[in-house]
């Protein structure tokens, strides 16, 4: 690996941007290094690496989310005893689980290196909102802030409320953003009437909702999380009539919820001629399989005003195409036919996607990516702002590690050190033209034209304001020279589809439609472009817009992206900008494991494998294709772990031992192994803000999931290659917020067989503790030491399963009784029986201390 171009790759143009100042107008944003030490980040010594590990990684964990998670302490210091046993003398015995271990030790080690590479320059960004406004919004004049198209996707309003969606929805059309310049687009693939009646109905309450949250700067501003915050909001409030419109608005707002449950209750039961809408006519969307693409514009600025005479943002209600026969590529066909319909509809040059769970937590989210992406400097090769995702709604003690912090605080910080962090799948602002399969402006970072102060420094040459405020016409906007060569040559039709507007709409780089098409006419268009075979024969999914062929479509497209030569940029304002719902509930959350797992290993085995593809450019960093790789292979660990995980019981149960008698100097160096991990891994915690418990639940989940999730993808991921059985993508259940009890949820058992492996490990690992246990008992007291290494490792696999352990005893202070007692029951019956009975120990054949390691 070229050293030289590891951390300076990163971070060489961002530091430069810190010098640009425009006279009179300071730069938007910062970068600095963790904790504010320029030269402080944990950049290690290369030569020290494999000493050090990190602290659990995994997507998304997501990810843990998704991803790479990996990291066990365990491994760590297995990783690092593999360079040292192969040399040592096995035990003739234990010959075959001396190998496994060493296997597995080998595939621990690269995996470490995998996950601790691109973690060596994590940086953290400011931004200046402040600097955003002078620059883009002069009084007196029009603003200049780009338009933004926001997407939020639905697909099952049974799993996904119409009240949560509703809540997206309202706390977009409030967000603080010039409102001519929003759109939000809502897909629902379920092409459900109570999605889109709940729709209208939310469009309604956004005429009350949102002039309230402007006229008082309140957040959040989704009302159900608004009302809920248990915080004085009187402190700080200054009108008068503050607490009396406070008090109106949550009444309005109670009403609201009353009439979007209605409409689901309402919806329980099909009747038999099927839906039929307000109007008399039957719903098109009658047959969710089977049905014409649809299209409701709400609101905009011919949709009426807010109670305060303000125009509000459009709202689009879109459910594409479907029929029998054609593939409909799940939420990556989704946001593509959004792409589409939003290009025709109104082709802002940004767009934010959202999950329908994802709320906007902090209304000038918009704006913190736009000091990213509208920067003159570094903007114009930024394909993405990514956003962490947070959580609402997860149990104090975050018991499945869904907050996923050692993924969101460490992972991609240390990723936007390198090309940027990966895209996983909400919270994220692009840039429209990075969509299109372009690569990034070539040239200098610099435009010439920063040279005054007057000018607005992001190509508006031939702005003219439109009539909603919209760049007309096609913008010459700095086009690239190859990229004039790539349109003369390429045939567009074939590669965007068969829609004269649709291709027209791409050259403006600067967004707009043209002035002259009337609504009518795009409405028409926009139909077309959501038919379910507009996008045969072309690039799209491809090299277009979201990437099919993976369940995990995030991490595919931020991958073809960063393979182009864009960069992304990871932001975290102080307040989240965003928060979600996760599965709190142990067998949804190890199914949306299994589903990102198993969206990893489809990569892994696809064309766009990391491993192999995109090094022709030569545009991805060395250290993003490592974290890639990472975040595609690491449902494999799942195999040594489990062996690993086996290895424990086995040896208690058989009296075999892997490890031999360790030495004086191999103790010593055993410690000095110990001492560097723990210092890697404090200064890790340090710089990142993680706590030591979130970082313990990552751990632990790491290796719940990996015994069962990772490995059920991998045995899916392998029959989907050999032998063609496709894979579904089974949405997530979201809680809708108003039960009684919070956390019913979390304590809720549902049956999968996702739990079959790690409870036997479980199980196994128990009974190898009892009779380990018994067995010194029977044998006396010399033969505690060498039992005492066993135990040691029979712990830690039962210390990581215990937070599954607690899953399965469901509700605490219910079951548990009885599970005790029957556990130490059968504890002591087992262990009386195995005293007796003791079927491994050979004790015919006299005492051998060196061969089994017992004393028997
Ligand atoms: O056919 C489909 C299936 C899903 N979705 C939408 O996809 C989103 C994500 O689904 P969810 O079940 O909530 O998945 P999570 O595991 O919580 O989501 C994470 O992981 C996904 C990839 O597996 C990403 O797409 C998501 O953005 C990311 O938040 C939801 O808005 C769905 O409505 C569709 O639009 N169409
Ligand atoms: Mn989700």
């Amino acid at each position: 690996m070229r050293r030289r171009g590891r951390p300076h790759g990163g971070r060489r143009p961002l530091r430069r941007l810190q010098r640009v100042r425009l006279p009179g107008v300071p730069p938007l944003l910062r970068v600095r290094a963790p904790g504010g030490h320029p030269e402080l980040p944990p950049v290690q010594d290369p030569l020290q690496a494999p000493q050090g590990e990190p602290p659990g990684g995994g997507r998304r964990g997501r990810g843990g989310h998704r991803r790479p998670r990996a990291r066990v302490q365990h491994r760590r210091r297995q990783a690092a005893a593999a360079a040292w046993r192969p040399a040592e003398q096995p035990h003739h015995e234990a010959i075959p689980l001396w190998l496994t271990s060493i296997v597995c030790e080998i595939w621990f080690a690269v995996s470490w290196i995998l996950d601790q590479f691109p973690k060596w320059y994590p940086i953290d960004r400011e931004t200046y909102l402040d600097r955003l406004s002078l620059r883009y919004e002069r009084e007196g004049e029009p603003s200049m802030l780009s338009p933004v198209d926001l997407f939020v996707s639905t697909v099952d309003p049974l799993k996904e409320p119409p009240l949560v969606t509703a809540n997206t929805v309202l706390s977009i059309l409030a967000v603080d953003y010039p409102v001519d310049k929003v759109s939000c687009y809502v897909s629902d693939d379920g092409a459900s009437m109570l999605s889109f009646e709940s729709l209208s109905e939310t469009a309604e309450f956004a005429r009350k909702w949102v002039p309230f949250c402007k006229k008082f700067s309140i957040e959040p501003r989704a009302p159900e999380f608004y009302f809920s915050r248990k915080v004085d909001y009187l402190k700080d409030k200054v009108q008068p009539t503050f607490v009396q419109e406070r008090r109106a608005m949550k009444r309005e707002y109670e009403e609201f919820k009353v009439r979007i449950n209605a409409l689901v209750s309402k919806a329980q039961k099909v009747p038999d001629e099927g839906w039929i809408m307000k109007d008399g006519t039957p719903w098109p969307g009658n047959n969710t399989r089977d049905h014409p693409g649809m299209i409701q514009v709400f609101l905009g600025h011919s949709g009426g005003l807010d109670t305060e005479g303000n125009e509000l943002p459009r709202l689009v209600y879109v459910s594409r195409e479907k029929r029998p026969g054609f593939q409909h590529h799940k939420k990556a066909g989704a946001m593509n036919a959004l792409i589409r319909v939003s290009a025709v509809l109104t082709n802002a040059p940004f767009m934010l996607n959202l999950d329908c769970d994802h709320y906007i937590n902090n209304s000038k989210a918009i704006r913190e990516s736009m000091c990213f992406l509208m920067d003159p400097q570094v903007g114009r090769k930024v394909c993405y702002v990514q956003f962490p995702q947070r959580f609402d709604g997860i149990d104090a003690h975050d018991r499945y590690a869904n907050r996923n912090t050692v993924f969101f605080d460490i992972n991609m910080k240390g990723l936007d050190g390198i090309q940027g962090p990966v895209y996983v799948g909400t919270g994220c602002v692009f840039r429209r033209q990075a969509l299109y399969g372009y690569n990034p402006p070539s040239g200098p970072k610099r435009p010439k034209m920063v040279t005054c102060d007057c000018c607005p420094c992001f190509g508006r040459k031939k702005r003219k304001g439109g009539k909603d405020g919209l760049p007309e016409g096609v913008a010459d906007g700095g086009m690239d020279g190859d990229k004039e060569q790539m349109m003369s040559q390429m045939n567009f039709e074939k590669r965007f589809g068969q829609s004269a507007a649709f291709v027209t709409s791409t050259f403006m780089e600067e967004g707009g439609v043209p002035p002259s098409s009337s609504p009518a006419a795009l409405l028409k268009e926009a139909i077309h472009v959501i038919s379910c075979g507009y996008e045969d024969k072309t690039d799209w999914g491809l090299e277009l817009g979201w990437i099919y062929g993976s369940i995990t479509e995030d991490i595919l497209t931020g991958f073809k992206m960063h393979c182009r030569g864009w960069r992304s940029i990871y932001c975290m304002p102080k307040l989240a900008a965003f928060k979600g719902s996760a599965p709190i509930n142990l067998s949804d959350r190890l199914n949306q494991v299994l589903r990102w797992a198993l969206g990893s290993v489809e990569i892994f085995f696809s064309r766009h494998s990391p491993l192999l593809y995109g090094y022709k450019g030569g545009n991805l960093k060395w250290l993003e294709r490592f974290a890639y790789i990472n975040t595609t292979i690491y449902p494999f660990t799942s195999l040594p772990l489990l062996a690993y995980c086996t290895l424990p019981a086995v040896c208690l149960l058989t009296g075999k031992f892997i490890m031999p008698p360790i030495s004086t100097f191999a103790s010593l160096f055993f410690i000095s192994l110990f001492i560097s991990i723990f210092a890697t891994g404090i200064l890790e915690l340090r710089w990142s803000g993680v706590s030591i418990e979130e970082w313990w639940r990552n751990e632990q989940f790491w290796v719940i999931g990996g015994v069962s999730a990772h490995l059920f993808a991998v045995i899916q991921g392998l029959l989907k290659v050999l032998a063609g059985i496709d894979t579904n993508f089974t949405v997530t259940s979201k809680a809708t917020g108003d039960e009684d009890d919070e956390f019913a949820e979390l304590y809720a058992f549902k049956w999968t067989t996702l739990l079959i492996p790690p409870t036997t490990l479980l199980v196994i690992n128990i009974i190898g503790v009892v009779a380990g246990i018994s067995d010194a008992i029977n044998n006396g007291y010399q033969s505690w030491g060498p039992l005492f290494g066993k135990l040691f490792f029979a712990f830690w696999v039962i210390v990581h399963l215990y937070p599954f352990l607690k899953g399965l005893m469901g509700r605490q202070n219910r079951t548990p009784t009885i599970v005790i007692i029957w556990s130490v029951l059968l504890a002591s019956i087992f262990s009386l029986l195995w005293v007796r009975i003791d079927p491994f120990t050979v004790k015919a054949k006299g005492p051998d201390v060196k061969q089994c390691g017992i004393n028997c």
